[in-house]
């Protein structure tokens, strides 16, 4: 064989390797892993708790590291999953195997629900302790007046293996080499569903609503039943590994429902990796083998809680990302860096160029191309969006009274006003973030007033912010995806076996929207990375996304250089064609040369309306908000 054939089978092997699905990679880990417990002192029961862990924390990741919600209260359905399973099975009120762990998964994700209607209320630290307490209750519970079926203090011994018929023989799945293979099988399966959850279209918002809750709201999805589904996805997860422990014990002890279990699931996975999956497993790998290990060493097994939570300190503080999340960055830097110097070797950093405008987008996906409505704005064009008699107090402070304003179908409106006039206040309104005190808004002669932020957006009335509310941790493409998920999905979908990466049409409408923002080059890294102007034409992208009828812009060029304005200015123009636009914004020249039509507020009230020219000369309007530049 000649060199060139070796180094090219060589490469093949290597490009297979790469490709091998991370499943394969699991699959093998978990063949080699017996052995190398058994060959550090530990069992292969070790190796079967750490599995049965890796799969209560699969459903814990999808929760904490994916949707952001830190439980402290998992031990509420890991314990009911096992008892009920235990329960079914010791009793003999259900002999098949199969159905008494559906049963106890089933009876988790149903207890989910109500807790979940009580935690899901409250975010942050108020949910974590509205979890840990509920937690605390099942675990009272549990010893008092459950204790009939659970055991109370003694748990509930005695379930049964499971025994399969081959013929006339009878097969006992024990502990052991069986039960492991079994268990292993489970982890797979569970661990494809959980990438799937993550990956899947699901996942990416369930993602962008930890990052960003009150964005992702804004842009069209339910927040609360994406936070709902996964919260009741990681109850299925911890219910189906308390049935199963509960199984290769042969027993289920008090402590199912304590919240030393709660509590273990949350470090294994933040020493594992959070937002990795396999980090939990890897976590429950160090954590249990620890555990075992030290427990036998004559002299400080009564300390092991003291070593761990020594190691659990040293861990989270030298590697912030667990020891998967640190391995997976590495990788990603060099990603990263490989990626940076091809760009710079082919000079691929491109001038700025806003692209094909929205109504060839949004045709070209929808395929419903109608004719530019920017056609119909003239002086008596049909009101896009109206403001009726609009009053906004807080407490004390009266920040609009009685303010009118109707922006016609098609137009570019300005809207200005000194700091405080109002201008923001109207815009929070306007698109639902906040209800007036009184007073209407109509969209295309429809009152919505009192809708909310995503009834509003899928009305089709959006905003760019004027801090801007991207997602920093996601590229470019993927803070596009949010929105367009929104447009193509609707409020909520599970639809986690869909693939967002296998969408053509999706990735295309991305990719067109990142052209048209000028941002096509920047596709690599995330949006943290970005100047504050790459970042403000993605923050309208992001609203543009949205397919809306009426965009809203406030002060969308704040903040940025001369150079930076005028590639906005240019971002704003191709945006406003096909559409209503209101924009607020303090750059005068800027907006005057934008704008069909200019209304002004001024502490709070109407001032004026009419042409830029108009407004230009207006001696009131100089003299409340211009002051001076009518001498000059
Ligand atoms: N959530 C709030 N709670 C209390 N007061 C508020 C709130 N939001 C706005 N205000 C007050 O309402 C008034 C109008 O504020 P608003 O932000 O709408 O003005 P603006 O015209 O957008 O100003 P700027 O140009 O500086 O952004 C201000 O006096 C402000 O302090």
């Amino acid at each position: 064989m000649t060199a060139q054939q070796l180094a090219a089978r060589a490469g093949g092997v290597r490009r297979l390797a790469v490709s091998l699905p991370t499943e394969c990679w699991i699959v093998l880990a978990l063949a080699l892993m017996p052995f190398l417990l058994l060959a550090g002192g530990g069992s292969v029961d070790t190796a079967i708790r750490i599995l049965l862990w890796g799969i209560f924390g699969l459903g814990f990741d999808i929760l904490f590291g994916y949707a952001g919600m830190l439980s402290f209260g998992q031990a509420a359905f890991f314990g009911t999953g096992s008892f009920v399973t235990a329960y079914l099975l010791v009793s003999g009120l259900v002999t098949n195997f199969l159905l008494a762990i559906g049963a106890g998964v089933v009876a988790s994700m149903l207890f989910s629900v109500l807790v979940g209607m009580v935690a899901l209320k409250r975010v942050g630290i108020y949910f974590s302790m509205i979890t840990f307490a509920i937690g605390e209750l099942c675990f009272f519970i549990q010893h008092s007046v459950l204790s009939r079926w659970t055991g109370g203090d003694n748990g509930l011994p005695g379930v049964p293996h499971p025994v399969f018929q081959f013929g006339d023989r009878s097969f006992e799945l024990a502990s052991g080499w069986g039960m492991y293979a079994v268990i292993a099988t489970i982890f797979v399966a569970t661990f494809w569903f959980a990438r799937r959850v993550v990956t899947s279209p699901f996942g990416r918002v369930l993602n962008a609503t930890r990052i960003n809750p009150e964005r992702t709201l804004a842009v069209g999805h339910d927040v609360q039943r994406y936070k709902m589904a996964a919260f009741v996805v990681a109850a299925g997860y911890a219910g189906l590994a308390g049935t199963l422990m509960g199984i290769f014990q042969s027993y289920v002890g008090p402590d199912a429902f304590a919240l030393d279990t709660s509590g273990q699931v949350v470090m294994q996975t933040v020493v594992g990796g959070v937002r990795t999956l396999i980090g939990p497993l890897v976590g429950a790998a160090v954590w249990i083998y620890l555990r075992d290990i030290l427990q036998q060493i004559p002299g400080i097994g009564g300390m092991w809680k003291l070593i761990l939570g020594a190691l659990f300190i040293l861990a989270v503080t030298t590697m912030r990302r667990g020891i998967v999340g640190e391995i997976q960055h590495v990788f990603y830097k060099r990603r990263m860096a490989a990626a940076a110097a091809a760009a710079a070797a082919t000079e691929k950093l491109a001038a700025f160029a806003p692209a094909a405008p929205p109504a060839d987008f949004f045709a070209a996906a929808a395929g419903t191309a109608t004719a530019s409505p920017r056609a119909a704005a003239s002086d008596d064009g049909v009101p896009a969006i109206e403001a009726r008699h609009i009053r906004k107090q807080f407490g004390g402070l009266v920040a609009l009274e009685d303010v009118c304003l109707s922006v016609r179908e098609g137009e570019i409106m300005g809207l200005i006003g000194p700091n405080g006039a109002g201008k923001s206040t109207l815009f929070r309104i306007l698109t639902g973030e906040m209800p007036a005190t009184s007073g209407e808004v109509h969209f295309r002669g429809r009152n919505i007033t009192g809708v909310g932020v995503r009834e509003a957006c899928a009305m089709g009335i959006s905003k760019s912010y004027q801090i801007v509310q991207v997602y920093p941790e996601l590229s470019l493409r993927e803070n596009l995806l949010v929105p367009l998920l929104a447009r193509q999905r609707g409020a909520f979908r599970f639809d986690v076996m869909a693939s967002v990466k296998r969408d053509g049409e999706l990735m295309k409408d991305a990719d067109r929207l990142l052209a048209m923002m000028g941002l096509s080059d920047r596709l690599g890294g995330p949006v943290s990375d970005l100047s504050y102007g790459e970042k403000r034409r993605l923050e309208i992208g992001i609203a543009l996304a949205t397919q809306p009828d009426v965009l809203l812009l406030d002060e969308p060029l704040a903040g940025l250089s001369p150079e930076e304005r005028v590639q906005v200015v240019g971002v704003i123009k191709a945006a406003s064609i096909g559409r209503t636009t209101l924009v607020v914004e303090h750059d005068m020249d800027a907006l005057f040369g934008l704008a069909d039509r200019i209304a002004v507020l001024h502490m709070g009230r109407n001032l004026a309306v009419g042409p830029p020219a108009e407004i230009r000369e207006n001696p009131i309007v100089h003299s409340a908000y211009m002051g001076g530049r009518d001498e000059d």
